[in-house]
């Protein structure tokens, strides 16, 4: 078959430009349209750097085509960001707040939904992490129920005071290769549950910035479930890298992590999302081991990344030893060799992919950027 050019500029006119109300055509943002026997490829500009964006112009592009001119062709698109388009969005990071000295990568992890496992696949992607040799940093933010002093074992544990270049700091606690503060270990956990508004931005602000965190590659945020106060509060006080958004297939989940990761694509907060982790997948019994029971449905999440375009970090699932250990305070990615053990090593491999990925993509959070995979193969169990 031949393919004409006029055909693919007009259905490349269905396309709306990634800023402006212009189409693809009228914004002059295609360039070289090629046409190599049975495939075409182009070069399209995004004026917006973000990883989601460039997809999801892809994906119009792709599906403009096969829509409105030839149904079955191959097509390559090529995006290109122009350097005045990542200025602009390195602009928009730095009126954000101050990167936090010495931290490389600062992820928000939420879910829109309250029991989904949050802060379970929070505690054992931290330490996932710092298995595969990277300086990890923790910060519960889940002013209406900190779990993490449970789930990593040091309830009887205070943070302790460091005098660094004249100022009093916070020094983090530390188990499991893991850095970590909560609210819970200066409120307790009945009293921060009421805590509100002002006052839990200004302790959250506190847990991040008078903290002495030294030198870490990645700083994990615990927040509270659902789309509040703290969560705007947040992406005002830190360039967040990326958030991971938590999930269980089950549809009044779904609909709740739709409304996380809409929070986070907002023009106002523009904070790439690196994924949705399905939690509670399945459950599998000791004794039937192979066996799968979908009691909450079946790959619902991982349908509703391809609806919104987000990358999928993995399924973890619904086991008794994962429960059993967040309350004895060992979490179970540190079993090594069970299968929702790896389940979680896979899932922190595929996030450390997409930071990877969003770092090449977009201005840095700062200076130094994890660019690389290297140090993703797990070592030694490190506790203690
Ligand atoms: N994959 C799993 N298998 C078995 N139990 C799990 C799993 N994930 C989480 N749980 C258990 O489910 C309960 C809720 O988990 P968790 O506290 O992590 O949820 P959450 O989303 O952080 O809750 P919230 O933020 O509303 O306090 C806990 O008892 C936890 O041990």
């Amino acid at each position: 078959m031949k393919y004409e050019k006029s055909q693919i500029y007009s259905a490349l006119q269905e396309v709306q430009a990634t800023v402006g109300k212009e189409n693809l055509i009228e914004a002059g943002h295609v360039r070289n349209i090629q046409i190599f026997g049975d495939e075409i490829e182009l070069d399209v500009i995004s004026m917006n750097p973000t990883l989601q964006a460039k997809k999801k112009l892809e994906v119009s592009i792709l599906k403009a085509i096969h829509d409105h001119a030839y149904p079955k062709v191959k097509v390559k698109v090529n995006v290109i960001v122009p350097e005045e388009a990542k200025q602009l969005a390195s602009a928009q990071q730095q009126i954000r707040g101050e990167a936090i000295p010495g931290v490389k990568n600062i992820i928000a992890v939420a879910s829109g939904k309250g029991g989904v496992g949050k802060s379970t696949v929070t505690a054992n992607l931290a330490v996932a992490l710092a298995k595969m040799g990277f300086k990890v940093g923790l910060v519960d933010a889940d002013i209406h129920g900190p779990s993490m002093p449970i789930m990593f074992d040091v309830t009887n544990e205070k943070p302790g005071n460091i005098e660094v270049d004249g100022k009093q700091m916070m020094d983090p606690v530390e188990n499991y290769g893991v850095k970590m503060l909560s609210i819970g270990f200066f409120a307790g956990v009945d009293q921060a549950v009421v805590w509100r508004g002002p006052m839990a931005t200004k302790a959250l602000t506190q847990l991040i910035r008078d903290a002495h965190w030294g030198d870490l590659d990645f700083m994990l945020i615990d927040l509270p479930p659902g789309t509040g106060d703290i969560h705007l509060s947040l992406v005002q006080a830190v360039p967040v890298t990326g958030a991971v958004v938590v999930s269980t297939p089950q549809q009044i989940a779904l609909a709740d992590a739709r409304k996380g990761v809409a929070m986070f694509k907002m023009d106002a907060i523009n904070v790439p999302v690196l994924g949705i982790v399905e939690n509670m997948s399945y459950f599998t019994p000791d004794e039937l081991p192979d066996n799968k029971y979908y009691i909450f449905g079946e790959a619902g999440a991982k349908r509703l990344t391809a609806e919104l375009n987000v990358p999928f970090l993995g399924e973890i699932p619904l086991v008794q030893s994962v429960r059993e250990a967040a309350d004895v305070g060992r979490p179970a990615v540190l079993q090594e060799t069970t299968p929702v053990a790896q389940a979680f090593v896979e899932m922190a491999r595929r996030v450390v992919e997409e930071v990877v990925d969003r770092n090449d993509n977009l201005p840095p959070t700062e200076a130094t950027r994890i660019t690389t995979m290297a140090g993703c193969s797990p070592k030694k169990e490190k506790t203690s």
